[in-house]
């Protein structure tokens, strides 16, 4: 068996199943392309979060963002988990898959108004604030509304995340936080504020980092941060590390979560701190795949190219960031490999999901697009009028659809014609 295959992708019997589902069979029930949900693996990344925290103040909040399908949000409720939202779309996808708002961080650098209102009608645990402006905003709000808002600073620490620059949050540079520098200033015009109440300290400095010295310095500058703050009065009662740990898609080998926790628990020391986490792509991202079907092979003088009905619409990450993917085959065949483009029928050349993969294929064989869950499904489009994928939460034996196939008319239907529906 290849080590491609996991415990909750295993091959058996010569096919590739989703824990005990073959997703042959889904693709006969749901169609192509599809998007299958591991609950036994999102249990397994929650778990490795959860029981190095057991006997820590924590709180656990799984970064909305990077899949927000309510089928697997509700799995991670049901395990209790809190969110990191930045929207309140997502916090109505929270809400409607039986999340706690009272366990629910709202981030992001440009809340509106109407955002911020329903998040405090609704009771979220904190604002993590990234300006002076927003602070005030809130302020007003919370006037308005005769309620108090609990905040965070998301302070920028100015630390290297040695992630892609895209996905890299926590330089100067970057759009995201409140200078490092000026961060004691702001803390005390927060705490003036009649209708704030200043709760803790929070960073978020990128994603798919796979080293620990990043975020061990970045927790150095906020303890200091904290410690200074307590001398002047200002006393924050969690300290909150974002997201951002890494995931194994090809050789990365990113530190094992309780080597992270261990190491953040110990610099802690005996400061009376709530530990947050935000962690996104560590809990989802191996947890699922991306089923597709090779629609024809194509071969040129120069190239071999499997099309296959999935494209940059559904997974974007290969186009965007030049991200590696494995792709296996769901029932591989045994003969001549050859080095494929794995490529879909959308009018880009940045449009592959893999370069250069040997494998041996034959028309409508089926492929999996490895650790696709995370950031897949939630960067989707309609780009050339394709509808979006259908998404499928495998438990054990049982496969449920938690969100079907996009339809031609689905989209049209936001849709009207010059004259139907007139502005004013
Ligand atoms: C504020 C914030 N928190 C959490 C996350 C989740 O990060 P990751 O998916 O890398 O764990 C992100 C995305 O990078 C983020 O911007
Ligand atoms: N979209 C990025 C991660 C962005 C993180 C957002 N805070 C990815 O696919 O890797």
């Amino acid at each position: 068996m290849s080590t491609q295959y996991s415990d909750f992708f295993p091959l058996v019997d010569g096919a590739l199943q989703a824990e005990g589902v073959p997703l042959q069979q889904i693709a006969e029930t749901v169609g192509t392309p599809a998007y299958i949900y591991s609950r036994a693996a999102i249990e397994s990344a929650w778990n490795s979060y959860a029981k190095p925290l057991a006997d820590i103040p924590h709180l656990v909040c799984f970064a909305v963002k990077s899949n927000s399908n309510l089928g697997v949000l509700n799995v991670l409720a049901e395990l209790g988990a809190g969110f990191d939202i930045v929207s309140v779309g997502e916090l109505e996808r929270v809400l409607a898959a039986g999340g706690n708002a009272g366990k629910v961080v709202f981030s992001g650098v440009g809340k509106q108004d109407h955002e911020m209102r329903r998040a405090l009608e609704a009771g979220v645990f904190c604002f993590n604030i990234e300006s002076i402006p927003e602070l005030d905003r809130l302020q007003a709000i919370a006037a308005d509304m005769g309620v108090t808002a609990r905040i965070s600073l998301r302070v920028n620490p100015n630390v290297d995340a040695q992630t892609h620059p895209y996905i890299s949050t926590g330089l100067k540079d970057n759009k995201f936080g409140i200078d490092i520098e000026r961060a004691e200033e702001i803390y005390q015009r927060a705490d003036s504020l009649p209708n704030i109440e200043v709760t803790g300290v929070d960073c978020h400095i990128g994603s798919q980092l796979t080293s620990l010295d990043p975020f061990l310095d970045a927790l150095d500058i906020l303890l200091a941060l904290v410690d200074k703050l307590a001398a002047q009065g200002i006393v924050l009662s969690h300290l909150d590390l974002g997201g951002g740990l890494g995931v194994t898609y090809k050789d990365e080998q990113p530190p094992e979560t309780d080597e992270y926790i261990r190491a953040v628990h110990e610099r802690i020391g005996s400061r009376n701190l709530t530990l947050v986490f935000e962690p996104g792509r560590s809990i989802v991202a191996n947890a699922g795949v991306l089923l597709t079907r090779v629609e024809l092979l194509k071969h040129t003088e120069h190239k071999n190219f499997a099309i296959i009905d999935g494209a940059m619409n559904d997974l974007i990450r290969p186009a965007l960031y030049g991200s590696w993917h494995d792709i296996l085959p769901v029932v591989p065949r045994s003969g001549e490999e050859l080095a494929y483009d794995i490529v879909g029928p959308v009018c880009e050349t940045s449009d592959f999901l893999g370069k250069g993969r040997d494998l041996c294929l034959k028309d409508g064989d089926l492929l999996a697009v490895m650790s696709a869950g995370a950031y897949g499904m939630v960067m989707a489009s309609n780009f050339n009028t394709r509808g979006r994928a259908a998404e499928v939460l495998v438990s054990g034996q049982t496969a449920d659809i938690v969100r079907r196939r996009e339809t031609i008319a689905d989209q049209l239907s936001l849709e009207s014609l010059p004259g139907e529906n007139p502005c004013f």
